[in-house]
């Protein structure tokens, strides 16, 4: 399934607007985010573990019964979450968003919050997001800070896509340590948002980046 970019209603801020499904994050039972945190850990086990080949095709049959068991019941595609910021406005997003879902236990779950400039998330990743030795990927660098850029354009502006993402990395980026992430917007000419972030470890840039958003409602 794909999901089409063009509101089919007057309210393109609105993702019912195109269709897709939204529920409020304070509204999934807390049953729900304690085993996307639970499924979260266990990747870093997996990732990690170097138990015998007995307990690893115990636990592959164990992890195969309950995967049947979640998948009865299974959302739709494109299925959207509305988060209530810290100021009372309220960012959209997909519930399953590799960066953000709230339902995605592989995300890092980078909760973006508004600041006077723009967003600010603060997360530490472990080595399920590794590269280098004891360092971030740089895929998932770029994948944060598209996620920080596409989030501020469109709480500042609207909904939009990335036409274009720019990385540069200053420094390596730590795992297991605070990383600070922000992002604002730096000018809009209609449909076209110019947005830039940063990632910050210790105080110190690691990675900054500049984009170009292109914001799917017609204008105006
Ligand atoms: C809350 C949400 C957070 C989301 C965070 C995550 C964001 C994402 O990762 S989005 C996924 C990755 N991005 C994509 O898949 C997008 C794929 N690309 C597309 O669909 C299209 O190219 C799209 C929608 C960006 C633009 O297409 P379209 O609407 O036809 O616009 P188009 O007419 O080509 O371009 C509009 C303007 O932008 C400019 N432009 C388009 N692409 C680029 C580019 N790569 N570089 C520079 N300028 C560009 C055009 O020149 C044009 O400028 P002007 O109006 O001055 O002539």
């Amino acid at each position: 399934m794909t999901v089409n970019t063009q509101p089919v209603t007057e309210s393109p801020d609105d993702p019912r607007a195109f269709g897709l499904p939204l529920v409020d994050a304070h509204s999934l039972p807390a049953e729900l985010r304690t085993l996307v945190s639970r499924v979260h850990d266990l990747v870093d086990a997996v990732a990690n573990t170097e138990v015998d080949t007995d307990t690893l095709a115990e636990t592959a049959a164990t992890v195969e019964g309950l995967t049947d068991r979640l998948n009865v019941a299974r959302r739709q595609i494109g299925a959207m979450v509305r988060r209530e910021l810290g100021d009372g406005t309220t960012m959209v997003g997909t519930i399953t968003n590799i960066v953000e879902g709230e339902t995605n236990p592989a995300a890092p779950q980078l909760f973006l919050d508004r600041t006077d400039e723009g967003l600010r998330a603060e997360v530490t990743l472990n080595t399920i997001y590794q590269g280098p030795p004891g360092l971030v990927h740089g895929g998932w660098i770029a994948a944060m800070l598209d996620q920080a850029v596409g989030s501020v354009s469109a709480v500042e502006t609207s909904p939009g896509l990335t036409a274009n993402l720019e990385i540069d990395y200053r420094r390596p980026t730590p795992l297991f340590t605070p990383l600070e992430i922000t992002s604002w917007v730096e000018r809009v000419e209609g449909r076209k948002v110019f947005v830039a972030g940063r990632i910050r470890a210790h105080g110190q840039v690691t990675a900054e980046a500049t984009a170009l958003m292109i914001r799917v409602e017609a204008d105006g």
